[in-house]
């Protein structure tokens, strides 16, 4: 029987984390979709493309073959204009098919991103929407990206990722909200192991009901 879950929740909550450890566990194909919007921004950068353009964003929807494992990817830089772009409807609906094709897989997947349970797989069989308190995030993000080797201070972090909270949860396509019947995942005194054995008892509690 095919098993679909879907992983939602705001910027370094640790969505990817408990995602990952998910398609681990249930021997299942994952995708990381914050990775496509992230390509984009990437493209648009290398090309010189505004991001205020809906149309440049759209041009560059076109160019991410190739990107989807460049290190660049996991900047800052990146993914603010990605949160910028994911807010155009021509974009959005650019990348919607292969997420969904995805999603249908025989078998089943597991997707995490921001729309994931409200537009992407509104069918899936478990929809966690995973959080962690903002200053929890600033610090779990300033560590990755120290250890990354892109040295960024704790403040900066944090303001950007509120700015990237408040666009992503206000924009009017396809908005970061828990869907209806998600559950929630609150990680703020959670380590990821803890995290991940949580996650797997709400998904087990979704199977059987
Ligand atoms: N429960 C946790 N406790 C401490 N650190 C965590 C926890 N979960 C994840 N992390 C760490 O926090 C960072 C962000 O986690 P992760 O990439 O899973 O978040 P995300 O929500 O997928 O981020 P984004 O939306 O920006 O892609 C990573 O370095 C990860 O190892
Ligand atoms: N389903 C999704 C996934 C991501 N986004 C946007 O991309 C930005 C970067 O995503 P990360 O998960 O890698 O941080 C994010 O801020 C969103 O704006 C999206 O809109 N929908």
């Amino acid at each position: 029987m095919s098993l679909v879950i879907a992983v939602d929740g705001p910027a370094a909550s640790g969505k990817g984390t408990v995602a990952r450890g998910l398609a681990r566990h249930y021997g299942l194909p994952h995708l990381d979709t914050g990775k496509l919007y992230r390509a984009v921004a990437l493209s648009l950068l290398r090309w010189g493309g505004d991001p205020d353009s809906e149309f440049a964003a759209l041009r560059a929807v076109h160019e991410i073959s190739g990107l989807m494992d460049d290190p660049e990817l996991k900047s800052e830089t990146v993914g603010g204009i990605a949160s910028r772009i994911s807010a155009y409807p021509a974009v959005r609906a650019a990348l919607l098919e292969r997420q969904r094709e995805f999603a249908g897989q025989p078998g089943g997947a597991v997707l995490d991103g921001r729309d994931i349970g409200t537009v992407i797989a509104p069918q899936a069989t478990a929809k966690l929407f995973v959080t962690a308190a903002v200053e929890e995030r600033a610090k779990r993000r300033h560590a990755e990206l120290t250890a990354a080797g892109l040295p960024v201070h704790l403040e900066d972090v944090l303001i950007d990722l509120r700015a990237r909270d408040e666009r992503d949860s206000h924009r009017s396509a396809a908005p970061l909200v828990m869907a209806d019947d998600a559950l929630l995942l609150e990680t703020t005194t959670m380590g990821p192991d803890e995290a991940l054995a949580e996650a797997i008892r709400l998904v087990e509690s979704r199977r059987r009901s």
